[in-house]
């Protein structure tokens, strides 16, 4: 299996005047770096973030202590009931995270003695960080958009744990190929091995684990706003011989009656529109109707721009 290095965006290097100004930062060569890779793998990792290693320790360890917590507790502290998808092996959801209410309020249900960590509050920043330089370096006015299509959408964060018994064999799918369809999912996992990411020849790439990073993807939503600039790269989890792997997708997703529509700044000539409007929940419909194919969800946003 060819192994990956994602490309490195150096969050401290975006211009800081980028989250106030208007449209005049395509060519800063950070977000030139950042556009590149979105165009090429829908894929990169961030350093620099400003979340202190430390944290992302602390925020491990209380996802394993959930982990191994009696049912009745893992019950209480689920804020969504959705349907187990896939055939990953245990999963959390924690809803609408930004929101520092629920933060403290889910962390007192877990951990009375032990006040909650900030973490959801420092993606939160760090997605809007990240979305504006995404704008940016489309050649949009990054406030102006950002404003206009992105300041409601809603948070999640997973906590996946796959486990792994004696019947696996290496190279056992633990998560089917999929492309996630909001706009931005950050990913914080440990150092096991297993995803893999498909390039756009259409080959799979095992994505070398980096200690302290995130992991960023576009999801199908910000595929058809970009009008189809930016690559929603299919994506899966691999058995590499681990006993357990424990993953912390943040999704960000358009709140589900918001109409997917790419800006006509992204339309021109070379760039005919790709995708009929759509709302997100409709779309998202379409996802979940969908049969696997050969163990493969086919790609939602063609099989919807041919609706
Ligand atoms: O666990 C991972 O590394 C990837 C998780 C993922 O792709 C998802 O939950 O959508
Ligand atoms: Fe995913």
């Amino acid at each position: 299996m060819a192994e990956i290095d994602l490309p490195l965006i150096d969050v401290s290097q975006f211009p800081q005047e980028l989250e106030f100004e208007g449209a005049h930062f395509q060519n800063h060569p950070e977000v030139a770096k950042l556009g590149e890779a979105c165009k090429e793998w829908g894929f990169f990792r961030v350093v620099n973030h400003g979340i202190e290693p430390d944290l992302l320790q602390k925020v491990m360890s209380v996802s394993r202590d959930l982990l191994s917590m009696p049912a009745e507790v893992k019950e209480r502290v689920q804020t969504y009931n959705a349907v187990q998808t896939y055939n990953r092996s245990e999963s959390f959801y924690f809803l609408d995270m930004p929101n520092p209410d629920l933060i403290q309020q889910i962390s007192r249900k877990i951990w009375p003695e032990d006040g909650n960590s900030n973490f959801c509050l420092f993606l939160s920043d760090l997605q809007t960080k990240i979305t504006k330089s995404i704008l940016a370096s489309l050649g949009l006015d990054p406030r102006t958009f950002y404003q206009c299509d992105f300041e409601k959408c809603k948070a999640t964060l997973f906590i996946n744990k796959y486990s792994c018994d004696e019947k696996c064999r290496i190279g056992d799918e633990a998560l089917a190929s999929h492309a996630d369809p909001g706009c931005l999912t950050i990913l914080y996992n440990d150092e096991m091995e297993g995803l893999e990411i498909r390039s756009k020849q259409g080959e799979w790439f095992n994505v070398r684990p980096a200690p302290d990073s995130f992991i960023v993807n576009l999801g199908d939503s910000m595929k058809a706003w970009s009008n189809g600039r930016y690559r929603s790269a299919d994506h899966r989890v691999v058995y590499r011989g681990w006993m357990n792997r424990i993953s912390l997708p943040f999704f960000i997703t358009p709140p589900l009656d918001a109409q997917i529509w790419a800006p006509q700044e992204l339309v021109d000539e070379n760039n005919p529109r790709r995708y009929k409007s759509f709302m997100f929940s409709q779309f998202l419909n379409g996802v979940t109707n969908t049969e696997a194919i050969n163990g493969e969800l086919p790609n939602a946003i063609e099989f919807l721009a041919g609706m």
